[in-house]
């Protein structure tokens, strides 16, 4: 099999492809992080003119490729673009998931040369490129393979390890407190960043919770709009531990939630008696789970983060205090500030810090020496289910 376009030598590149990558690894930046990767894309013209700019903007739109195609031919005009080169941040993929195949649209598109920076890790989208080679285009790889790689590190380990992308999500005081010394929480954050966190909640698939925050919480868990009504996409609603759930919780979708219209799987609910966020990891991933928000509490949080199952860490912080009551985690097995765990801010989309009413929030990701992300025998390789 001819696959020489998987190594070029760098020399390969024109100064127009370049800058193309850095402007589609620039408009990656605006998608929003998911089930699947941070993925721009541009086509420039034979002579280096910038032709369209598109991006995916998270997992169920249309991939940037199909954007970017659709930007410059989406108002029905035929164009001959045997000489333009469509560049983009990760191989095209091959496969039908909620969109269709990027590979049909390029040669749909009659587009003559593709470079792409890296190649597809999650198996049933991958090969792209080779079908785009048999197809008679023009495939070369690896420009700013780096930089592509650093973009969406997280999703590269969380396919790695065969898992759900993973984030958690906080909402506390200054002083790292999500709920007061009697265990009351409602409310730490204002209406502001609650309706972002109904936006988050609307886009994951499953939220896990820990019954201790049923016990004080009596949570719903649902997505819902400003004005009440339940979103049109709704989570999984799992609870982690050992004790029953009593029967009329919320959590159960008993106390007057309508039954989602988006449903994974034969039920909404689930309650997982475990203690082992591995466990949980890979019975949601088994049931299609592509990103999976963890919502607390303390304990739960802390399960998760000191197994590095935590990919995004979004926290709302109140300018509030208490001292005391319950606090962000409980403990991470880190004796001494040499073990500490190490995050970084998160510049891509709304940047690492946003603005809701009087709250922050904030954006991380592991740092990149995260201990994890270098223990390639984490939870195995394999298969990206979503
Ligand atoms: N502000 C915020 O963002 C949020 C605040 N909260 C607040 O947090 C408080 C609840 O937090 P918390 O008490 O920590 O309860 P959790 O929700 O973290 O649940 C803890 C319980 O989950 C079970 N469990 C499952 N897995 C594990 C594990 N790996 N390790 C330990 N326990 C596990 C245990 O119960 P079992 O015996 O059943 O196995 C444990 O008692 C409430 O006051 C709530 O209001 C909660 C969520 C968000
Ligand atoms: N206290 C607190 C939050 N708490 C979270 O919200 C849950 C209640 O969800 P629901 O019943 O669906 O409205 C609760 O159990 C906990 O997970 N969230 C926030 O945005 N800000 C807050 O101050």
């Amino acid at each position: 099999m001819d696959n020489s376009f998987r190594t070029p030598a760098p020399e390969h590149f024109t100064a127009a492809e370049i800058l193309g990558m850095e402007t589609a690894l620039s408009a990656a930046r605006q998608g929003v992080r998911s089930s699947n990767p941070l993925v721009g894309a541009v086509i420039i013209d034979a002579d280096g003119t910038f032709l369209a700019i598109g991006y995916h903007k998270g997992a169920g739109t249309p991939h940037a490729e199909a954007d970017v195609i659709n930007r410059l031919l989406g108002t029905g005009v035929k164009r001959d673009l045997s000489a333009a080169t469509l560049i983009v941040t990760l191989e095209p993929c091959s496969h039908v998931g909620r969109t269709g195949p990027c590979t049909q649209a390029i040669i749909d598109a009659g587009i003559g040369n593709v470079v792409y920076a890296l190649p597809d890790p999650h198996i049933p989208a991958a090969g792209g490129a080779q079908i785009l080679h048999n197809e008679g285009i023009n495939v070369r790889m690896g420009l700013m393979a780096a930089e592509a790689e650093d973009l969406n590190r997280r999703w590269f380990v969380a396919v790695r390890e065969n898992r759900p992308f993973i984030t958690a999500r906080l909402a506390q005081t200054v002083d790292g407190r999500i709920a007061a010394v009697d265990g009351t929480s409602q409310w730490i954050t204002s209406q502001e960043s609650r309706q972002d966190s109904h936006e988050l909640r609307a886009r994951v698939d499953a939220i896990v919770v820990g019954t201790g925050t049923v016990m004080a919480d009596n949570p719903r868990l649902t997505a819902r709009a400003a004005d009440g009504s339940d979103a049109e996409h709704q989570p999984l609603r799992v609870v982690m531990g050992k004790r029953e759930i009593p029967a009329d919780a919320a959590v159960k979708g008993v106390s007057g939630t309508p039954s989602s219209p988006d449903r994974l799987g034969d039920e909404d609910f689930l309650a997982l008696r475990t203690h082992d966020p591995a466990a949980v990891v890979r019975e949601l991933h088994g049931r299609g789970v592509g990103h999976l928000m963890i919502e607390g509490g303390a304990m739960i949080n802390a399960a998760f983060l000191a197994q590095g199952l935590v990919d995004e860490l979004v926290v709302y912080l109140a300018p509030t205090l208490l001292g005391s009551g319950i606090p962000a985690l409980t403990d991470l097995g880190i004796g001494t500030l040499e073990q500490a765990q190490r995050w970084e801010w998160d510049a891509t989309t709304t940047g690492p810090v946003e603005i809701l009413g009087p709250d922050l929030k904030l954006t991380l990701m592991p740092a990149k020496a995260h201990a994890r992300e270098q223990r390639p025998d984490a939870h195995g390789a394999g298969e990206q289910g979503s």
